[in-house]
């Protein structure tokens, strides 16, 4: 749905240059919910707002459902932006226009007939949890009424793709939970194709199918969420794996395997439902070793659990490899972390 080919973005300025995107690609497939995550002053601004040539590229190809974007005069460009819905991280709605208006207001810019604009600004209020604040104004409303205005009013349109720029940055957790729900909520009735900015793992857990790492103007890593979550690559996806999943060994284990021991400490990482409950009870079946459960954690992605545990193995050490030589055919992955004596 989204194709973006060497997307180079340079700001030139009184200070010289600031290369904001070097070379970014990234294919969005139609109907998914697709994260770029980066910090401060990564590019990922830049990135959305390219899509729909809000800011113009330097170099490269932009395509959204099959149009190339950036051979597109200005007019063409109005009409292919209607197809494009937004919504901000401050909303952006007018204030001196109640609620039903701003979610009028895109149809009307589009020409819509009165009878037509209240059928469908009915049922897009009613569609994001509104229809009681129709005639309420922006101020009269929370942080996430207000999104939900944004929402409405993006679909005003019906677009075929909607771009979230940090949408929920401004809620409290819970309001962000909920905003969350909504745009899968939306993706699904609608099979609407979203793509979103964030600093936040938590935004892309949630919902995303897809993620891509922003970081220096250059993507550097990109893939299915459940995949980055559990095998990061890069050291800055790490980082923000970590602000929601603990992947890391704690301290006292650490501690723990610079001693001298007996026995073997095994981290076993597993994804899905090849839960490690039992290989573990297998180990002391099978192999004459006890086993010692030192560490763990299961998480959850979407509908996915998964997690690691951390074990110490002890017994002969030919039983304890033996051991380990199981626990690799059994489609987990595994780390020894301290070998037996
Ligand atoms: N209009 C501009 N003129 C010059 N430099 C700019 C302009 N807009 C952004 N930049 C620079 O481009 C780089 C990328 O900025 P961008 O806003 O895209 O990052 P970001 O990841 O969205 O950051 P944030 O999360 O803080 O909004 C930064 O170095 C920024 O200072």
């Amino acid at each position: 749905m989204i194709q973006i080919r060497d997307l180079t973005k340079i700001y030139r300025g009184a200070a010289g240059e600031v290369v904001a995107l070097d070379s970014v690609s990234l294919r969005v497939r139609k109907g998914e919910i697709y994260g770029i995550i980066g910090f401060s002053g990564a590019g990922k601004s830049t990135l959305i707002r390219c899509v729909n040539m809000l800011e113009r590229p330097t170099e490269g190809s932009i395509i959204v459902n099959g149009q190339e974007m950036t051979t597109l005069y200005e007019s063409q460009l109005r009409t292919m932006r209607q197809k494009i819905g937004m919504i901000f991280q401050h909303f952006n709605l007018l204030s001196s226009r109640t609620v039903f208006e701003n979610v009028a207001f895109p149809l009307e810019i589009s020409g819509v007939a009165k009878a037509e604009i209240n059928k469908k600004v009915t049922n897009l209020l009613e569609l994001v949890g509104l229809a009681d604040k129709a005639q309420s104004y922006p101020s009269q409303l929370s942080g996430g009424q207000k999104q939900r205005v944004g929402i409405a009013r993006a679909l005003a349109n019906d677009p075929i793709v909607l771009l979230c720029d940090e949408a929920t940055s401004a809620l409290d957790p819970a309001t962000t939970s909920s905003i969350l729900e909504l745009l899968k909520d939306i993706n699904r009735k609608l099979d609407l194709t979203i793509l979103m900015i964030t600093h936040e793992m938590k935004v892309i857990s949630e919902i995303c199918d897809s993620v891509a790492v922003i970081e220096g103007g250059k993507i550097i890593e990109e893939g299915l969420v459940i995949d980055v979550f559990t095998q990061p690559k890069h050291s800055t996806t790490r980082r923000f794996v970590q602000t929601i999943i603990n992947t890391d060994v704690p301290d006292k284990i650490r501690e723990r395997l610079l001693e001298k021991g007996q026995g073997q400490i095994i981290r076993l990482s597993f994804i899905g439902d090849n839960t490690a409950e039992p290989v573990v009870s297998s180990l002391v079946k099978h192999f004459d070793v006890d086993v010692n459960i030192l560490y763990g954690n299961i998480d959850q992605i979407q509908d996915t659990p998964f997690g690691m545990l951390i074990i110490e193995c002890i017994g002969a050490k030919a039983n304890c490899d033996k051991a380990v030589a199981y626990l690799r055919k059994q489609g987990l992955r595994i780390e020894v972390l301290r070998s037996a004596e």
